[in-house]
């Protein structure tokens, strides 16, 4: 396995940059640099140079042993000065020593991966961290990262592999009496798993959502202000205002974090009957992206009707231009910014308890294999609801469940670790 080391910290100028050295010769080249090393996992200051005794910088040493580091290799830090210059001395100086190379993108977790210290669903939630920007999405990705899909699909393989083990012994005995009908608890265990299933597939679009962003679409009839709202809201003149009805044709978005949440606002064309192509065109867009956004809000005009787009429950509905109102009418400005307040509290809430939920699975991915999971248990079942004499190819549905949900994991030999499992469980001869 070569070595590898990168710069693990933002480029640019930072006080302090980390360097990472991974492989089995990571703590040789750390010592040609260092000269001594601190213990593993106690930071120690040394001066570092080159080859030629030429000094690098003085920086702090972090050593980790293979087995216990983020790879899972043998691991060195250099907590070095931040400076360009110093960087690209020491990444020089580390490239110059025999059986170094610079680290491919995302190689140093690639290793956590491989080495088992990491498995594919936690690799997703780490690639999320890094780049979440909204509380929700951070949270989110933390709690993937800690690792709570395996965690879940430790359960469910363990319920599915009794369950298998115990219509196992089923056909062991089929000669004899079989000791005790195991239908009851086989049937309680696969009820159990495939109702957990369906709660987390259900959860995953909520958290696809907060990877990706809330859409929410305002929408109404023209010169009702709505590309003046949206300014409002984005703190700049993202779209164009004018009391021309009819300004506004294609869709412009604008990214925000809405209490924590990611939210991309869409400015639409007011709608109406027009005999303009253009304008044609841009209302088609605007009740095609209004209809696939989360939440719609429906910005009114004093004639008060919503142009044949119909709000749906949680949509909200308001008299726009509410400083020109009588004070009577539920009503927003992005004007005078009368309202605004009151009307980004209550999409947050309303995107807020969609999201609330706590949920493990955040992927299609995620949610594909748990529908194959779910399509095997409901085959086992229904196997079972015809007689123990199927119980054999209900054990066969049972192991595909249990493969389904391994690719979660990306653990890849399950046809060892189900053997290992079965083997625990003793039952039988
Ligand atoms: N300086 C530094 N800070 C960092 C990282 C790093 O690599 N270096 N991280 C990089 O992402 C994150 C911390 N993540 C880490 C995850 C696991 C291990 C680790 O040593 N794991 C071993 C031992 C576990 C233990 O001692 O409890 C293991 O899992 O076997 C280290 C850092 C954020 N901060
Ligand atoms: N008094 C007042 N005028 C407003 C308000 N919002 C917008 N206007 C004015 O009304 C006119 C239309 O505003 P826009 O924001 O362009 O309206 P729109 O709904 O985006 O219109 P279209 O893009 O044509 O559908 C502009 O002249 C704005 O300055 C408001 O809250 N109060
Ligand atoms: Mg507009």
């Amino acid at each position: 396995m070569d070595t590898i080391f990168a710069q693990a910290t933002a480029r640019g100028k930072a006080g302090v940059a980390v360097i990472r050295i991974s492989g089995p010769r990571a703590h040789s080249a750390a010592r040609a640099l260092a000269g001594s090393l601190p213990a593993p996992r106690q930071a120690g200051l040394r001066r570092l140079a080159d080859a030629d005794g030429v000094p690098l910088d003085e920086a702090l040493v972090l050593c980790f042993a293979k087995g216990a580091s983020f790879t899972g290799e043998d691991v060195v830090e250099f907590q070095c000065h931040g400076s360009p210059a110093t960087v690209a001395a020491l990444l020089s100086a580390l490239g110059r020593i025999e059986g170094l190379r610079l680290a491919e993108p995302g190689e140093f977790t690639r290793r956590a991966l491989e080495n088992g210290v990491l498995d594919l669903a936690q690799v997703e939630g780490l690639g999320d961290l890094l780049e979440a920007e909204t509380e929700a999405q951070r949270r989110q990705a933390l709690r993937v990262l800690s690792g709570a899909l395996g965690a879940k699909v430790d359960r469910w393989r363990d319920a599915l592999i009794r369950a298998a083990a115990l219509l196992e012994a089923t056909i062991d005995f089929a000669d004899e009496d079989v000791p005790v009908d195991v239908t009851p608890e086989v049937t309680g265990l696969l009820d159990e798993v495939a109702a957990s299933l369906r709660s987390e597939i259900d959860g995953v679009s909520v958290a696809e959502r907060i990877r990706d962003g809330f859409e929410v679409a305002i929408v109404g009839p023209p010169n009702a202000g709505k590309s003046t709202l949206l300014n409002h809201l984005a703190g700049r003149e993202a779209a164009i205002t004018s009391e021309h009805a009819g300004t506004t044709r294609d869709v412009i978005e604008v990214r925000m974090d809405l209490d924590g949440l990611p939210v991309t606002f869409l400015d639409t064309a007011g709608l109406r009957e027009s005999a303009d192509e253009v304008e044609t065109i841009g209302i088609a867009r605007a009740v095609a992206r209004a209809e696939a956004a989360d939440l719609r809000v429906f910005l009114l005009d004093d004639t008060g009707k919503t142009q044949g787009l119909a709000p749906g429950p949680e949509d909200i509905v308001l008299r726009g231009k509410a400083d020109l109102a009588d004070g009577a009418a539920h009503g927003v400005s992005g004007l005078t910014g009368e309202g605004v307040a009151d009307l980004v509290a209550q999409i947050s809430t309303t995107l807020e308890g969609r999201a609330s939920r706590t949920v493990t699975a955040t992927r299609e991915r995620h949610a594909e294999a748990m529908r194959r999971a779910g399509g095997a248990i409901a085959e086992a079942q229904n196997q079972l609801s015809l007689g123990m004499e199927t119980a054999e190819l209900a054990a066969e549905d049972l192991r595909r469940a249990v493969r389904a949900l391994e690719t979660l994991l990306g653990r890849v030999d399950v046809e060892n670790l189900l053997d290992e499992i079965f083997s625990r469980f003793c039952l039988g001869k």
